[in-house]
């Protein structure tokens, strides 16, 4: 097994938060990540190489060992399954919640319930859980329209400030889990490169902990 370490990193929203902190832990991208085409990046650091995907791809590269480490929200992980996972750090960005939603003022009631959702797995099991008959749509992007044209009762989505939600006269309701982003370890990786893994762990555990105690004292 090479001793060299891949972290792929989740991009959009969440790798502008994550740079900051790789930074703080001692490894720096040798191009800028935004402007460039490539995927694939060297570091500062002979033995770290980084890749930049899509959120949801991040724990299927982990835990097939194309990447050693990950970086991704809480909800992709649940989405895709955490069992085959280590997840060693919660990194405290990119924090919302992961709630079902639905049009403003319309009680959503116990009987047999259309939700669409990007988060059919985590649906299912929430709707399971609560008792309640739940037929899952799967779409991929802009839940918030499904309740207006009546392709649904509700939805499963990300909750930050709930403006999208009033933008589009809907209302959150029930909460399903707290959402922040995580570091996640290929298992092998973890046994195998322990003295390279262990390492970047504690780094970025640092630079997080460094960062609390900044914005504690701001
Ligand atoms: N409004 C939000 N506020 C805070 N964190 C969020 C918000 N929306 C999403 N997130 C978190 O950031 C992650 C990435 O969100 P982003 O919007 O960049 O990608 P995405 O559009 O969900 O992914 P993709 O483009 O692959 O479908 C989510 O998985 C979640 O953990
Ligand atoms: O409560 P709010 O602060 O309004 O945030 C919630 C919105 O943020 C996310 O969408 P995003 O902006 O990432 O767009 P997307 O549709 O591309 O996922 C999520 O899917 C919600 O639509």
């Amino acid at each position: 097994m090479s001793k060299q370490l891949i972290l792929a990193l989740s991009k959009g929203r969440i790798l502008e938060e994550t740079l900051p902190l790789l930074a703080d832990a001692g490894i720096t991208p040798a191009e800028d990540l935004g402007k460039s085409r490539k995927l694939l990046f060297d570091t500062n650091l002979a033995h770290v190489k980084l890749v930049v995907i899509r959120a949801t791809d991040v724990p299927t590269y982990v835990q097939l060992g194309a990447a050693d480490m990950g970086i991704a929200g809480k909800d992709v992980l649940l989405e895709h399954g955490t069992d085959s996972l280590y997840e060693p750090l919660d990194l405290g960005i990119a924090r919302c919640r992961l709630m079902t939603a639905g049009s403003q003022g319309e009680c959503s009631g116990r009987a047999r319930r259309r939700v669409a959702t990007k988060f059919v797995n985590v649906a299912r099991r929430y709707y399971a859980s609560q008792g309640i008959q739940a037929e899952v749509i799967k779409l991929y992007g802009a839940m918030e329209l499904a309740p207006i044209m009546n392709l649904a009762d509700e939805i499963v989505d990300i909750v930050d400030t709930g403006n999208t939600l009033r933008a589009n006269g809907m209302e959150p309701r029930e909460l399903i889990e707290h959402i922040s982003t995580r570091l996640v370890v290929n298992k092998a990786s973890m046994t195998m490169k322990h003295d390279r893994v262990k390492p970047l762990i504690a780094a970025l555990e640092a630079a997080v902990d460094k960062r609390a105690v900044n914005e504690a004292g701001a």
